[in-house]
């Protein structure tokens, strides 16, 4: 298990994580929220001005004791792979993969052939002896993470593993990663919400530094509590109050049934909407004005000023960007923000 807390003012980060052993916990969050500075605390390589990180019973950091305890980057068992994974680019892959039990005081021709059945045992044997110039994208960030893994650490830390490698590439990846995660703590971070529904177990959310919203992925990404974590699952997120008869009013004086509402009224309420569920209003319905309309696989995305709408293309015939319309809402689940 991990925990770390970590202050770094000059980040605006002030945020506290738990990651469970053997489970998965994806970091999501908008641009500069913190999730690297997160990552770059636990691994050693920022210094935060306070908070503590720890993996069981070691004590990586501890910022706040009387005492302040610091463990380098090297002592703290936690591989850290970040976007730009820089391998040494004179160095084989297989020196490279060395690289790590070397630097943990192992003989050269100990490292090497810890490495050889190490780059085996995942398949990268045939890479053994590339340089990292002559590696796909995909195979670059396969090695770099099977360097962090060659030094055992107890925690793996991807910062954003998949991004700017192609489908197939993160495909393959993926599949790699969900072959050796569930022997450590992995935190990754990613803007994908696939990475969450395939790798992870538990989620995240930061904001502005602090975690605003976090759970298992079923939690959050059918409950979101925030718009971040609602777009993520492809959702709106209704906020407002429970009205008389528990039904959701939103701030903006829309009046949506709900399911079985289980808040009482005048409690502040959220309710998370999928677009597919919205429908265009024979009468009725809740007026809004058209904004943009976008083609979206085998549907058309109507965007309104309050909702958004994926219609059949015959229905979407004749729709304009700022004409009037009206949706309807199916009952919705309402559940506190
Ligand atoms: N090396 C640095 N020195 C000073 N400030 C930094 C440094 N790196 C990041 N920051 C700042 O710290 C804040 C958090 O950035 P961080 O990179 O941790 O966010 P992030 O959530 O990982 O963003 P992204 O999704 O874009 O990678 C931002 O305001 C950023 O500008």
């Amino acid at each position: 298990m991990l925990t770390a807390r970590v202050v770094a003012p000059a980040r605006g980060v002030d945020a506290t994580i738990s990651a469970e052993a053997g489970r998965t916990l994806a970091l999501l969050g908008p641009n500069g929220s913190g999730k690297s500075t997160l990552l770059a605390a636990i691994a050693g390589l920022v210094r935060p001005a306070a908070g503590a990180v720890t993996t069981g019973t070691r004590v990586l950091h501890d910022l706040d004791a009387s005492r302040p305890v610091w463990r380098s980057p090297r002592e703290r068992r936690v591989g850290l792979v970040t976007q730009g994974a820089d391998l040494f680019p004179t160095m084989t892959v297989l020196d490279n993969v060395a690289f790590g039990p070397r630097s943990q005081g192992a003989p050269r021709a100990d490292a090497r052939e810890q490495s050889a059945r190490w780059l085996d045992s995942m398949g990268l044997g045939g890479l053994a002896d590339r340089r990292p110039a002559s590696l796909s994208g995909g195979q670059h960030r396969q090695v770099a993470i099977a360097r962090a893994l060659a030094s055992a650490p107890d925690v793996l830390a991807l910062d954003e593993p998949f991004a700017g490698i192609d489908v197939e590439a993160a495909s393959q990846l993926r599949t790699f990663v969900a072959s050796f995660a569930s022997d450590l703590t992995v935190i990754l971070t990613t803007h994908d919400p696939l990475d969450v529904h395939l790798l992870a177990h538990d989620v995240a959310v930061l904001d502005h530094g602090s975690v605003v919203e976090r759970g298992t992925v079923a939690e959050v990404l059918t409950r979101p509590r925030t718009g971040f974590a609602a777009r993520m699952a492809g959702m709106m997120l209704l906020h407002g109050t429970v009205g008389p008869s528990g039904e959701l009013v939103t701030d903006d004086g829309i009046r949506v049934a709900a399911l079985a509402p289980h808040l009482s009224a005048g409690q502040s309420a959220v309710a998370a909407l999928r677009p597919r569920a919205v429908r265009l209003a024979a009468s009725g319905g809740i007026p809004d004005v058209i904004r943009t309309i976008e083609p979206r696989g085998d549907v058309v995305r109507v965007h309104g000023e309050r909702l958004v709408a994926d219609i059949d293309p015959a229905s979407a015939a004749g729709l304009l960007p700022g004409a009037s319309i009206a949706f309807d809402v199916p009952p919705v689940e309402v559940y506190a923000p």
